[in-house]
């Protein structure tokens, strides 16, 4: 929720970069799909053991998955497909890096499969609720934007387990916070 407000900020620059990729006829599912192979490349350098790099790879990721939505409205080219494939790529992103960084020996398991689920838990809810009628429901301490954000931050500081003891808690804590939004906005 505290990231997304900082959009419109960087709103200018992310339709800067992507005007010269309309111009040269790119698709917005080709960036979504270019978009997850970095985060894989993120998530397989977690695996390696080089967290720092993997950071500055998923950063980079992250500035691909704003370009693909920035290129579709700036272009009139915004679909439904298209809004699938963002948030199915997300799980699988989010799915990958936790799992590089389990098989990578930087976090424990145990820890890394409880913000697994606690990630994939608030995604889930909030796309449930909203078909159920709930409305936008992106509420909560840790929507993905701030999960991916603790993840690069501390592990540009070589210290991703921390990263990883953080998102299983606030994940948790953001699927609290949706299930009583959830509760309030649907009950009969
Ligand atoms: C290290 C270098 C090599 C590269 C580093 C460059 C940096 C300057 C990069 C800065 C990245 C910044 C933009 C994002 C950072 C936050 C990030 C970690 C959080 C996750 O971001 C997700 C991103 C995209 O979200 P969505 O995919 O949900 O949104 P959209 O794609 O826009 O819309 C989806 C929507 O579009 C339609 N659509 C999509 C695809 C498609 N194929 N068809 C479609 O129709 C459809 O309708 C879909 O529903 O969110 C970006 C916004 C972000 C939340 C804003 C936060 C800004 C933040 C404060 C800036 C932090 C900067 C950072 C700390 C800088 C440090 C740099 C230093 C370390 C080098
Ligand atoms: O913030 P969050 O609800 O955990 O996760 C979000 C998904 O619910 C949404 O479908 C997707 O488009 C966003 O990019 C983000 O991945
Ligand atoms: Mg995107
Ligand atoms: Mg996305």
């Amino acid at each position: 929720m505290v990231l997304n407000r900082y959009r419109e900020n960087v709103k200018g620059y992310l339709e800067a970069i992507v005007r010269p990729l309309a111009r040269a006829g790119v698709t917005p599912n080709t960036i979504t799909v270019l978009g997850l192979l970095v985060s894989l490349a993120g998530a397989y350098l977690f695996y390696r053991g080089e967290q720092i790099i993997a950071a500055l790879v998923l950063l980079f990721g992250s500035l691909v998955d704003a370009l693909d939505g920035t290129l579709a409205r700036l272009t009139g080219k915004t679909s439904r497909f298209g809004a699938f494939l963002d948030s199915t790529f997300d799980r699988i992103s989010d799915g990958a890096v936790l799992f590089g960084i389990a098989l990578g020996n930087l976090a424990d398991w145990r820890v890394a499969f409880i913000a697994f689920m606690g990630s994939y838990l608030v995604s889930y809810e909030r796309c449930r609720a909203e078909l159920a009628g709930s409305g936008r429901l992106a509420v909560g301490i840790a929507e993905r934007a701030e999960r991916l954000l603790i993840i690069i931050i501390t592990a540009l500081f070589g210290h991703v387990e921390y990263g990883v003891y953080a998102v299983a808690v606030l994940a948790w804590i953001t699927v609290l916070q949706r299930l009583y939004a959830a509760y309030q906005r649907l009950r009969e």
